[in-house]
């Protein structure tokens, strides 16, 4: 493999270059499932992974692979990779560090090593985020049965365009491509930023994941009465913005008293009329909850909707909510996190382990394969914002722990793992 310095230059250079791709001009990327800025990003994408030597193919959702066909064992196949989707107005690096280190280990290991033992391909999966449609882990859901093409989620994007229309405009969709479902997976590691601030006060270049945080999001509507803000008296308001401002500030404070790991955010409020001198007949909000104990996760969003609907009917609003998000929180196999580990330390590379409390497509993957996670440090710990910065640095120190680990799962021995 080239020097950490040459891999250092060609992972910054990486970046920059597929950054353009979606760029705003606050120095942030919006690349949304299915929009011409992410399809010409897969497609740039497919050119990368054809000049590195890989044949190309998606599936029926979109997903991109990259595939060095096995020599011994091509049913069998190592797989590395992440996201190019993003949140609106979000960074260089979430997503996209993953599949460009991925790209980098493919290129050296096939032009170092030739054709592997093992296949070892790369995805660029699509629609992790959630950003444009109401659903999320759509590319690795489809891989692993959560989604199904024959199934299409009936949601649409803030436009109305229906998921089914957006995909079928990109050229996906059922039969289009090659069906989206694996059942050949034997390993499956995610490089991705940390999206926190632990390895940068620890100044440590690499996290191995234990595990991946649960989460439920839901979205709530606040009927009341749409009326003149001069003339309506307060005593006869039935303001939808005042309710969910309580209802908002309940959730802060039940999740800052349930304590640490407790997090709990809304994010999104579509304000309507959302007129200066008009009183809010309805808002609709989402609540995005996390924790990593399944159990505790489950009765924290039953205690949130039960207030939820008491401070509706204290002030004579009308509540209705859907839950359209749920992931498990998982552990990481501990073989392959063992291996990682390993590797750390025969490259006296050091690390410290950790938990992620952002969701990542590895949570899904994790159902039908052996899944591990390494993470890079985050400047300041900011994530989903143009100011989003991994040092190229240790983007490239983790590339190599991610190469050799992959040499070692699909060019050394054949024997499939546990
Ligand atoms: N790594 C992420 O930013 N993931 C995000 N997206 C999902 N789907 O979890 C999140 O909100 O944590
Ligand atoms: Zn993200
Ligand atoms: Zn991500």
């Amino acid at each position: 493999m080239e020097s950490i310095a040459q891999l250092k230059q060609l992972l910054a250079n990486q970046v920059e270059w597929l950054s353009h791709y979606g760029a705003d001009s606050d120095g942030g990327v919006t690349r949304l499932l299915y929009t011409p800025a992410w399809l010409k990003a897969q497609q740039a994408l497919a050119e990368r992974m054809r000049e590195a030597g890989l044949d190309t193919y998606y599936d029926d959702a979109g997903n991109l692979y990259g595939r060095l066909e096995g020599t011994e064992h091509p049913e069998e196949v190592v797989l590395t990779g992440s996201h190019i989707d993003t949140v609106r107005s979000g960074g260089k690096y979430d997503g996209a560090a993953g599949i460009l280190a991925g790209l980098a280990c493919l290129r050296r290991l096939y032009a170092q090593f030739g054709r592997p033992k093992r296949t070892l391909e790369i995805v660029s999966l699509c629609e992790e985020e959630g950003s444009r449609f109401p659903i999320t882990f759509w590319g690795s859901g489809n891989m692993t049965g959560r989604w199904s093409m024959s199934r299409i989620p009936d949601v649409a994007d803030a436009e109305g365009v229906s998921l089914g229309q957006a995909m079928a405009d990109a050229g996906f969709g059922p039969g289009t491509h090659r069906p989206c479902r694996r059942y050949d997976l034997v390993s499956f590691i995610e490089l991705h930023i940390e999206q926190g601030m632990v390895l940068e006060r620890l100044e440590l270049p690499i996290g191995i994941v234990q595990g991946i945080v649960g989460q439920v999001r839901l979205t709530f509507e606040v009927c009341g009465e749409t009326n003149h803000a001069g003339t309506t008296r307060m005593a006869w308001r039935k303001d939808a913005v005042a309710g969910t401002a309580e209802m908002t500030l309940a959730l802060e404070r039940e999740a800052r008293s349930a304590g640490d790991p407790y997090v709990a955010t809304v994010g999104k409020m579509v304000v309507a009329p959302n007129v200066s001198n008009v009183i809010a007949g309805n808002v609709l909000f989402t609540v995005d909850l996390r924790h990593p104990d399944a159990l505790s996760l489950e009765a924290f969003a039953r205690r949130i909707v039960e207030r939820f609907y008491s401070i509706a009917a204290e002030r004579s609003l009308q509540l209705s909510h859907r839950q359209w998000m749920h992931a498990d929180p998982v552990p990481m196999n501990e073989e392959l996190v063992h291996r990682l580990e390993q590797t750390c330390k025969s490259l006296q590379v050091s690390y410290h382990e950790i938990h992620s409390g952002a969701g990542h497509d590895a949570q899904l993957l994790s159902a039908v394969c052996p899944s591990a996670m390494l993470f890079v440090p985050s400047r300041a710990g900011i994530s989903h914002s143009p100011d989003e910065y991994t040092d190229a640095q240790d983007l490239a120190v983790a590339t190599r722990v991610l190469a050799d680990t992959l040499y070692q799962l699909a060019y050394v021995g054949g024997q499939r793992q546990a």
